[in-house]
């Protein structure tokens, strides 16, 4: 009797198993992997409508890196309506740089970015695509790649001359040279010069230019309601004049650059053998092997992303490299010495004694550490649903790359807060993509195409103004004798109060 009650107990248990199994599987496995899929990276408290925006601040890349120590190297924000990933490691930033590369190459769409740049026709703000891949081919191959930057070694040259004469004319005045506005001045001419031609000055176009891409910076930085909050998108043209203002900017900068363009076209011949930007790009337009068709449009929006690129960002290292020779006498002093050991018969550096002095190779490298031109380098957006570290990364996810915290991350760098140049001699980490805690071009797909033609004029610069005159702060200028190191709020982060200094010629 009691076998068959034991088999009779034991079928049904059997039954019921294979009954429930299905059950279990919905209900422990299915919920399992929904949670895996719904496990979103950590997120600080929100405030109803506005999320995370209050606790960006006038320096985001340092509020954020305070809420990272809290919160992880990977974050969701909510800044308005928008989901933000904040990222805060190197480790993370490779795992977006580098293996999900291609889900985030794409970039938001930006209202202003929109209307200042032919509907994101240019490079830098076009969404990933084929668009992107053609412009990209292009520039790396015509505009900045290595012989294009090299052939325009005598401009430098010329430029970097004309800056030190100036200097030298106001060091005779005895009185204090602002130089954020000289190193400004400088790659702003520069690159006028090589986008569209060695004529720069002809009518104080490169005021214009100057002027424009000053404002032109500060609409692509501004706040526009609807790029936060799109279903406020309306507001908008109610209560800001931000569309007028970017629609004005981009009116002048369209006429400016219609003129440009018109008097190459008549240009019979080039008379000084320097081939500037617009006239490579002419010369594509009717280049019949282009496997794309190369419209004014896409050219205005190219010239658009070099003079923005180019300028802004130079400028700042040279900024923060003078700045932090400045307030350690003692890397100026070896820098000077580095430098002059090459020469000191001649009037200027030129670019053929650069390759030696690994010395202002590191300053630069710890300038780009720490005091990057982009602390967030430039906004990503994902195409695709992903996961990084367990975590899940929805489709059309903002990415904010912190390159500032990743910069002075002690799991890193040894005192992290100092100017250090040393901590670079002798190392391998290289500011091409491949290290991530030190990315200040960003990396990967997206990653500047600029990088050599950038240090091409800034290594040059620095390594003249050293070498020319001594330096010393302005009274005035410092904070309780030390110089006052704030920097600015916006899209790139200059010095918040204007470089001062004295400069005294070497050969006085
Ligand atoms: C020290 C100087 C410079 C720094 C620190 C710098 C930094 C950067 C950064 C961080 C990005 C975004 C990278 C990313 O999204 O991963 C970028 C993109 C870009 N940069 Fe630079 N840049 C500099 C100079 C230049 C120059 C001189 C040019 C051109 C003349 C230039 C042209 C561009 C363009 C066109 C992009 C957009 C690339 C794309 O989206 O495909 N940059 N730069």
């Amino acid at each position: 009797m009691a076998p068959i009650i034991l088999q009779v107990a034991l079928g049904l248990s059997l039954m019921a198993s294979l009954l429930l199994l299905p059950l279990f599987y919905f209900l422990v496995i299915t919920k399992r992997t929904s949670s895996h899929k719904t496990k979103l990276p950590p997120s600080p408290p929100k405030l109803p409508l506005i999320g995370n925006l209050h606790q960006l601040g006038s320096l985001p890349h340092r509020s954020l890196a305070s809420l990272s120590k809290k919160y992880g190297p990977l974050m969701l924000l909510r800044i308005g309506e928008i989901p933000t990933l904040i990222v805060s490691s190197a480790d993370m930033a490779l795992e977006i740089m580098r293996t999900h590369d291609l889900i985030f190459a794409n970039r938001p769409l930006l209202k202003n970015a929109e209307i200042l740049l032919y509907s994101c026709m240019d490079m830098a703000f076009s969404p990933y695509g084929e668009h992107w891949r053609q412009l990209r081919k292009l520039c790396t191959l015509h505009l900045l790649s290595t012989k294009r930057v090299q052939s325009y070694q005598l401009a430098r040259e010329e430029e970097v001359a004309f800056m030190v004469k100036n200097i030298t004319q106001c060091s005779l005045l005895h009185a204090p040279i602002d130089m954020s506005e000289v190193l400004f001045s400088f790659v702003n001419d520069i690159i006028c010069r090589l986008v569209s031609g060695k004529f720069l000055r002809e009518g104080g176009r490169n005021h214009f230019f100057r002027e424009a891409i000053e404002e032109f910076v500060i609409l692509l930085g501004g706040f526009r309601v609807e790029d936060y909050f799109p279903s406020l998108a309306w507001l908008e043209g109610w209560f800001l004049g931000l569309s007028k203002r970017a629609k004005r900017a981009f009116k002048r900068w369209d006429d400016v650059l219609d003129e440009v363009i018109k008097e190459h076209e008549n240009r019979d011949k080039k008379d000084d053998g320097e081939e500037d930007f617009v006239d490579v790009l002419l010369s594509l337009q009717k280049d019949p092997n282009m496997d794309f068709e190369l419209k004014k449009e896409h050219i205005k929006a190219i010239l658009l992303d070099m003079f923005t690129a180019g300028t802004d960002t130079s400028y700042v290292v040279l900024e923060w490299a003078m700045a932090e020779l400045v307030r350690n006498p003692n890397i100026m002093k070896k820098l000077q010495d580095e430098v002059r050991e090459v020469t000191t018969k001649s009037e200027t550096i030129s670019e053929k004694n650069l390759n030696t002095m690994t010395y202002l190779k590191a300053v630069i490298k710890e300038t780009l550490r720490l005091h990057p031109p982009a602390p967030l380098l430039v906004q990503k957006e994902s195409t695709k649903d992903c996961y990084i570290k367990d975590y899940f990364i929805p489709k059309n996810t903002r990415v904010t790359i912190n390159y500032w915290a990743i910069s002075r991350d002690p799991k890193y760098w040894d005192a992290p807060d100092e100017f250090r140049p040393e901590r670079f001699i002798n190392s391998s980490i290289d500011f091409r993509g491949n290290d991530f805690q030190f990315i200040p071009f960003g990396a990967g797909r997206r990653g500047c195409p600029g990088m050599q033609f950038a240090m091409s004029t800034v290594e040059l610069a620095l390594a003249n103004l050293v070498y020319g005159f001594e330096w010393e702060l302005a009274r005035g200028a410092t904070k309780e004798g030390e110089l006052d190191m704030t920097e600015a709020p916006g899209l790139t982060s200059r010095m918040e109060k204007k470089l001062m200094l004295f400069a005294t010629p070497i050969c006085a």
